[in-house]
């Protein structure tokens, strides 16, 4: 599979990073928040935008990306709009939600932009702009209603991918077993047919919470914890979330002994 680093990071092999978001609502919190993170050795970290009280003030952004640099230093940290449309608490105009990702590509302390694909007129347009600009994107899609039938999960995800995305990530709510079971194996058959791009995907909500572990078995690459404050349903506790992972881990999936 295709690997590339951050920050001494690897993404895209072996045992699924662990990235934990930062919700503060203000300015204080969010950097508490983000000290905290980095205490309890988060291997990536995202900035859930939207849950800022000043997320449609510019200059406080800027301010609040500087004092956050020394804290994520040497951890990858993701820059992450989340539309109302899309889960989050976001509602900015399609144009402003543009300036807000140029001014994170700017910045030089962001190393992905998170880009809500399906809700742009022209994502590849943006996708480039923020690539030229000297950032990483993560391309995603989410749907809380339903899990989409299994070729319309691999339309998604390819054409996210054709982008020319660094990254791409689709969340999914499962309504049976069947849909978490379905988003796993299309995960899986997504990186067989395309090894070059790193996925990351999650069945939410109690029912998907084993797709959160299974990124060995399925290809995806990260998956995000609760550091106290979830970002999305059904992430598990992040401690709890580690243990998992090694435990999955020190069992070798390739051997059928
Ligand atoms: O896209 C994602 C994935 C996520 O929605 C989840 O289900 O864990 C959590 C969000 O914070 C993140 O931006």
């Amino acid at each position: 599979m295709h690997y590339f680093e951050i920050k001494e990071t690897t993404f895209g092999e072996g045992k699924p990073l662990i990235c934990l978001p930062v919700t503060g609502r203000t300015e204080p919190d969010v950097l508490r928040e983000t000290q905290r993170l980095v205490q309890m050795q988060a291997q990536v970290i995202e900035w859930r935008v939207d849950a800022y009280e000043k997320s449609d003030d510019w200059n406080a952004i800027r301010q609040l990306l500087k004092a956050m640099a020394p804290l994520i230093e040497k951890t990858p940290f993701i820059f992450t709009f989340r539309s109302k449309e899309q889960g989050g608490m976001g509602s900015l105009t399609e144009e402003q939600i543009s300036d807000l990702h140029q001014i994170a590509a700017e910045s030089h302390v962001v190393d992905f932009v998170d880009v809500e694909f399906f809700q742009m007129k022209n994502p590849n347009k943006e996708i480039k702009m923020l690539q030229d600009m000297g950032v990483r994107v993560l391309a995603s899609h989410h749907d809380f209603n339903e899990t989409p039938q299994p070729e319309i999960m691999q339309m998604l995800l390819q054409r996210m991918q054709e982008s020319g995305a660094d990254i791409v990530k689709l969340a999914v709510m499962p309504q049976t077993q069947e849909d978490v079971l379905a988003l796993m194996l299309e995960t899986n058959r997504f990186v067989q047919n395309y090894p070059k791009i790193p996925v990351v995907t999650m069945s939410m909500g109690t029912l998907g919470k084993v797709s959160r572990v299974s990124g060995e078995l399925t290809g995806s690459c990260m998956t995000f914890g609760n550091p106290g404050v979830s970002s999305a349903p059904g992430q598990i506790e992040a401690c709890k979330l580690a243990k998992i992972l090694d435990v999955l881990h020190s069992s070798d999936l390739t051997e059928h002994a």
